[in-house]
C-alpha cells in the first residue's frame, strides 16, 4: 500500500513552481495524446493503434512469463517499429504537422477566420447543388474528406482541383458529362477529383433495395473517415453515409445541419417543421438500426 502511495506522498515535497511545471507537463501530454487519438479515430490508423497495443501486450507477457525466444524476436522488431510506423502513418503525420503549423486550428473559435468563411461557403454551395440535383432526380455521389486523406481513391478518377461551386457540381453529375459516373471527392473547399470508383459495402445490415450508388457511399465510410452525400436517381432522395451507416434525410435543410455539424462542429437550428418528414416514417425506415432505405 505504501508503495502505491509513495509517488503521491512525494508530491508534498515539491515546491509550487515544480508542481506547476508537472501539471503543465501532464496537461500538454494529455492534449497531444487527445489530438493524436482524434486524428486517427474512425480511420484505418485506429486499427494500427490497436495493433500496436496488442503487440506491446504480447511483448510484455512474453517478458514476464520468460518466453525468451518470442520476447527476443518481438524486441528486435521494436527497433524497426518507428520506421514502419512513420511509413504507415505518413498521411496522418502530415495532417498533424500541418495542424501545428496553424495554431489557430488548435484553439477555440471566436471570430470566423478565412478558413471558416470558406467552410461556410462550401457548405452552402453543396446544399444548393444537392437540392437541385435531388429535384432533378440526378444520381449524385459526393465524398467529403475528413481526417483521412482520400488520395488513393481520387487517383482512380479524374483529378480536377477546382473550387466547390453549385454550378460545377451540377454540371459534373449532369448525365451528358463524361465525368458523371462515379463519385466526386471534396477536400476542404476544392473538388479534388471526379468519376472516382469507391469500394462497395457488403454489409448485411443494408437492405436488398440499397443499390450500387448507396452501397458505394457506405463502403467508403467503412474504410475511411469521411462523409458521403448521395442522391438517388430513382427516388430523388438525399442520404448521408458516415462510419458505415446510411441515413436518409428529409430535406436540403437537414443536409445543411448535418454538414455544419460534421464538417464545422456547429449545431444548426433544427429545420422548420414543414421541412421534416413525419416521425412515423423515419421510425419505419430506421427499423433494424439506422439502415434507412435510400
Ligand atoms: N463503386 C462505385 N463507385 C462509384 N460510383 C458508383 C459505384 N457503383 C455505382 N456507382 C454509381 O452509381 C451508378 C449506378 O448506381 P445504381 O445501379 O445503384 O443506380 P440506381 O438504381 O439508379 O441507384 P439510385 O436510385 O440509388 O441512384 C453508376 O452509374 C455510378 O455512377
Amino acid at each position: 500500500m505504501e508503495d502505491l502511495l509513495r509517488p503521491f506522498l512525494s508530491l508534498r515535497e515539491l515546491t509550487t513552481r515544480e508542481l506547476m511545471i508537472h501539471v503543465v507537463d501532464i496537461l500538454l501530454v494529455t492534449f497531444l495524446l487527445y489530438r493524436l487519438l482524434m486524428l486517427v479515430r474512425g480511420t484505418r490508423a485506429w486499427r494500427i493503434v490497436l495493433g500496436i497495443l496488442g503487440f506491446l501486450l504480447v511483448l510484455y507477457i512474453a517478458g514476464r512469463t520468460g518466453m525468451s525466444t518470442l520476447h527476443y524476436v518481438l524486441e528486435k522488431a521494436t527497433y524497426v517499429g518507428p520506421a514502419i510506423l512513420a511509413i504507415l502513418f505518413l498521411p496522418e503525420l502530415r495532417l498533424a504537422l500541418e495542424g501545428f503549423g496553424r495554431p489557430a486550428t488548435l484553439l477555440p473559435r471566436v471570430i470566423p477566420n478565412q478558413d471558416e468563411l470558406a467552410e461556410a461557403r462550401t457548405v452552402e454551395e453543396l446544399v444548393a447543388a444537392v437540392a437541385e440535383l435531388a429535384a432533378g432526380h440526378i444520381g449524385t455521389l459526393i465524398v467529403l474528406e475528413k481526417e483521412s486523406p482520400l488520395n488513393d481513391i481520387a487517383a482512380n478518377g479524374v483529378m480536377l482541383q477546382a473550387m466547390v461551386s453549385a454550378p460545377l457540381l451540377g454540371s459534373i453529375f449532369y448525365e451528358g458529362n463524361p465525368l458523371h459516373d462515379g463519385a466526386v471527392i471534396i477536400r476542404g473547399d476544392m473538388i479534388l477529383a471526379a468519376a472516382c470508383r469507391l469500394p462497395l459495402s457488403d454489409s448485411a445490415r443494408l437492405d436488398q433495395s440499397v443499390h450500387m450508388r448507396h452501397r458505394a457511399a457506405v463502403g467508403v465510410t467503412e474504410s475511411y473517415d469521411c462523409l458521403v452525400v448521395v442522391v438517388s436517381e430513382e427516388r430523388g432522395t438525399i442520404s448521408v453515409a458516415s462510419e458505415g451507416r446510411l441515413q436518409r434525410l428529409g430535406s436540403a435543410a437537414e443536409l445543411r445541419a448535418v454538414l455544419n455539424r460534421e464538417l464545422r462542429n456547429m449545431e444548426d437550428e433544427p429545420p422548420p417543421k414543414k421541412d421534416r418528414e413525419p416521425r412515423h416514417r423515419h421510425r419505419r425506415l430506421r427499423r433494424n438500426g439506422v439502415e434507412v432505405k435510400p
